[in-house]
């Protein structure tokens, strides 16, 4: 099958910054762009820049500073619109101004009070002076908006006329999301059948998700003959979202024997994207988003985790590398089996007699039962449960941190060992930071000893909470964790890190045979 490029239109700076509660600076919207800039996206629509001076400013210094990718703004079919859209891009390298009007009979009637003639009046004129002030240098896009409830032989026309006036992408928006994929599809095939020169601009397609069917939708028009999609990181935009880049992308590389089309985009940069885009609007992941949530590779059930363990394209259909992530995650839960708690054990380095592991599993199971989430800290407790704890190597005898405005964040340590009381002193990133380093320095801890997680949070509702430390180390192939907890953080994170340093010394030992 010969395949065509699908072009990429990212517009998580325009209509995601649409979402409810979102508000980027102009810094974060110049971060954004360089990160979908490495992640390879065609165009990026960078904002509206009569809407805002913010936006006209963003346009402007993601105009200069992105190279690779063209920089886009959005403009209604009015003259001082795209006069500031031109005036925001004209140092771009590559730019495009996106200039669009509502041609369903609803927008027309109650929102424009226009009719359909001087709609399509409008269009034209938008295109044809975009293309007038922007010379050769640019490209212009035009939007039906509203085209999915646009009386289809007079969006043909629109259609025409716009491509006539000079428009090289013609984007056919599902505005309100209300599209569904067998119509979607028939609509964009006709648009190809029965508008004339309609090979002269690439056919798009921005769809709504308010029946959750946005990419389902995108991914109709590409069959049909879109060549643009529109979309958004993580599916943010206005009401429902828009359809979801990763998504969109992921289904044309992994359904690469079923799609016509290929993307240039770099997909091990989707999960990066995704998780700077959702720091920065601060909306948060479902733990269910399709390819970049949490749990988009993560096993739970036992069934699962057996196949997985035994090849990963049992339950996978794609390789977490492929979106930049490092693996899948095993989560043990009531649903788990033997092999998973298995492979647990063997990254934690423990080792048990079959009986010892049969008892262990059993206790296990129990314990899921009850408890909505197994760190492993509890699997220490219950191997504890079945080993005795033994003697405690470590003991905090005393800690100080000092840190706040304009003082360098410092620590003292006193730690009782089998060879005495030892001293460690330090300056870190934090008060934690500091004690961590402190403890290194008084037990002359290596590089060996990584930390791979350290989770805090209050037990209790109120400043006078406990907090509870959850701490897993790492070193030459033992996996152990600890749990401190105490009204002061910086003490239940020290006493977190000594327990599970106390671990990896019994863990040590028992191999030695000691
Ligand atoms: C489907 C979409 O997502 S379209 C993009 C939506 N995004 C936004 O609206 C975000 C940015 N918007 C804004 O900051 C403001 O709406 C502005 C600055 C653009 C305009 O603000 P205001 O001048 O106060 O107008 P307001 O937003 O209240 O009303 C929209 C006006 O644009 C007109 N309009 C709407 N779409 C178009 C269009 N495509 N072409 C020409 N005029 C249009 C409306 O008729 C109305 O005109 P009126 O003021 O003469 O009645
Ligand atoms: C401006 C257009 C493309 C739009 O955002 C929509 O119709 O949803």
């Amino acid at each position: 099958m010969k395949k065509e490029k699908l072009y990429i239109f990212d517009t998580t700076l325009r209509d995601g910054e649409q979402t409810p509660g979102v508000n980027l600076t102009v810094d974060e919207k110049v971060q954004i762009a360089k990160q979908l800039e490495r992640l390879g996206v065609d165009v990026i629509e960078a904002g509206f820049a009569i809407s805002s001076p913010a936006d006209f400013e963003a346009i402007k210094r993601i105009a200069k500073e992105v190279r690779n990718s063209t920089v886009c703004s959005l403009a209604r079919a009015r003259e001082e619109d795209i006069r500031t859209a031109w005036e925001a891009l004209k140092e771009g390298n590559r730019v495009r101004i996106h200039t669009f009007i509502a041609t369903s009979d609803i927008h027309l009637k109650y929102k424009l009070k226009i009719s359909r003639e001087e709609a399509l009046e409008r269009a034209v004129w938008a295109v044809k002076f975009a293309r007038e002030i922007m010379g050769e240098k640019a490209e212009v896009e035009f939007s039906a908006e509203d085209a999915g409830r646009t009386d289809l032989k007079y969006l043909y026309e629109v259609i025409e006329a716009v491509i006539e006036a000079g428009a090289d992408v013609v984007n056919i928006p599902d505005t309100v999301g209300y599209a569904v994929p067998d119509e979607w599809y028939e609509k964009i095939l006709s648009i190809r059948e029965n508008v004339k020169n309609v090979d002269r601009a690439i056919i798009s397609v921005h769809c709504h998700n308010d029946l959750g069917l946005a990419t389902a939708n995108s991914l109709m028009a590409v069959m049909a003959g879109a060549r643009q999609v529109e979309c958004t990181i993580n599916g943010l935009g206005e009401r429902a979202g828009n359809a979801a880049l990763e998504e969109v992308v992921m289904a044309v590389k992994v359904r690469s024997d079923h799609f016509p089309v290929y993307t240039d985009i770099d997909t091990k940069q989707i999960y990066k994207t995704s998780q700077l885009v959702s720091r920065l609007t601060g909306v948060l992941i479902s733990k269910t988003k399709p390819i970049v949530g949490d749990n988009a590779f993560a096993h739970e059930s036992g069934i699962h985790q057996h196949g997985v363990l035994a090849c990963p394209e049992t339950y996978e259909i794609m390789k977490p590398e492929d979106i930049g992530l490092k693996e899948s995650k095993i989560v043990l839960g009531k649903h788990s089996g033997r092999h998973a708690f298995r492979k647990k054990l063997e990254e934690m380095g423990v080792e048990l007699s079959e009986e010892q592991f049969e008892e262990a599993f059993r206790k296990f199971k129990e314990l899921a039962s009850r408890k909505k989430e197994i760190y492993d800290v509890d699997i220490e407790l219950l191997i504890e449960g079945l080993e005795g704890a033994g003697e405690k190597t470590y003991e905090l005898l005393y800690n100080q941190a000092v840190s706040g405005e304009g003082v360098i964040p410092s620590a003292t340590v006193k730690i009782g060992t089998p060879e005495g009381e030892k001293l460690g002193i330090a300056v870190g990133n934090g008060p934690v930071d500091a004690t961590y380093r402190a403890i290194r320095n008084a037990l002359g801890l290596g590089e060996d000893i990584q930390l791979k997680d350290f989770k805090i949070r209050a037990l209790t509702a109120g400043t006078d909470a406990q907090a509870e430390v959850y701490v897993t180390i790492e070193s030459n192939g033992f996996r152990v964790s600890g749990r401190g907890v105490d009204p002061d953080i910086v003490r239940a994170s020290a006493l977190a890190f000594l327990e599970a340093l106390n671990r990896l010394e019994k863990r040590k030992n028992k191999k030695k045979g000691i």
